[in-house]
């Protein structure tokens, strides 16, 4: 966040719990990769970190004016009582209420950055004479992947607030494939000791961040094009699944070339990746029954963003 002569100038709360009940029930269009079609947001649970920033808190910097500071305390008491407010069903839309809703309250406010981590809870399944019912009433609270989104509010010269980027992903995925991945055809010099593997038991760690080409598509679910956590998950299992991996290069790839398939509304998908391989210690026998452990740092990984120009040059070459 940046004032206007350039400086990186911000103050704000970070580590907002935010645990609020009976949200709108998200429902979004299925996708033949995934079973998951909706939530009923009966726990809608949020980890936020809010920044304010812009020319007016110059001089409580330089000169310890704390006359137009909003102490990060109130902010954090103001995005606890305005959640209470918010009636969509998603944690973009969540976002952007608080932010405008602040801008508005505070008029020599300049620019809002927000960012959520969902906190997941999944239905506790309840066995029951027509099979397995959700509870309703009990939820466990889950580890493991979740949705983050960020956004970032700026006023404009007529004073509203303006959307200024707008970023969701998928954070923590965990994936293990026990066959069908190798690694070999790498540079082989002096300074290599890595073995060609012709089929290895591929760990990966993976950070998936997408992009809309409208980004009130993110905000409103009711305009049926939000894209949602748990389809981006269930889609890059099924490409892990369907497609062997020469290399965690060449498989994020292939999960970026078919998000951009499947969800038409997004501009960009960007991946950060981890190599978390699992190292052997009894090696396979005949059965495929084997012991690996932990791998050892120093880690791998990569990096990589993709646009719809991605995807379009691949259709045009096959
Ligand atoms: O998928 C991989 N990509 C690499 O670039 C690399 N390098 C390495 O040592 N192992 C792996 N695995």
């Amino acid at each position: 966040m940046q004032a206007s002569d350039g400086r990186t100038m911000y103050y704000g709360k970070d580590d907002v719990f935010v645990y609020r009940t009976y949200a709108r029930p998200l429902t979004v269009r299925p996708i033949p990769e995934s079973t998951w079609t909706g939530e009923d947001g009966v726990i809608f649970a949020h980890r936020i970190t809010f920044a304010a920033g812009g020319d007016a808190f110059f001089s409580s910097f330089a000169e310890g004016d704390n006359a137009r500071i909003v102490a990060t305390d109130s902010m954090k008491n103001f995005i606890l009582r305005q959640a209470a407010a918010y009636d969509g069903a998603t944690t973009e839309g969540l976002l952007a209420a608080l932010g405008r809703r602040f801008l508005d309250t505070y008029a020599h406010v300049g620019e809002v950055k927000l960012s959520a981590e969902r906190l997941p809870f999944e239905p506790a399944l309840l066995s029951g004479a027509d099979g397995p019912a959700p509870s309703g009433l009990v939820y466990r609270a889950s580890r493991g992947e979740r949705l983050r989104a960020e956004l970032t509010l700026t006023r404009i010269a007529d004073g509203s607030a303006s959307l200024a980027a707008q970023e969701s992903g998928l954070s923590e995925l965990r994936l293990i494939k026990v066959s069908g991945s190798s690694f070999q055809g790498f540079i082989r010099d002096a300074y290599t000791t890595l073995p060609d593997s012709a089929d290895r038991p591929l760990h990966i760690e993976l950070d998936v961040g997408w992009r809309y080409a409208d980004p009130e598509d993110a905000l409103d679910a009711e305009r049926g094009r939000y894209v949602a956590a748990a389809q981006v998950r269930d889609l890059a299992q099924q490409v892990f699944h369907a497609r062997h991996s020469p290399s965690i290069q060449h498989l994020i790839w292939q999960i970026g070339l078919q998000l951009l398939r499947r969800f038409a509304q997004l501009e960009e998908v960007r991946f950060t990746s981890a190599n978390r391989t699992w190292e052997a210690v009894v090696e396979p026998d005949e059965g495929g029954r084997a012991v690996y452990t932990e791998p050892r740092p120093p880690y791998g990984f990569q990096g990589l963003s993709m646009t719809r120009a991605d995807l379009r040059r691949e259709e045009e070459r096959r």
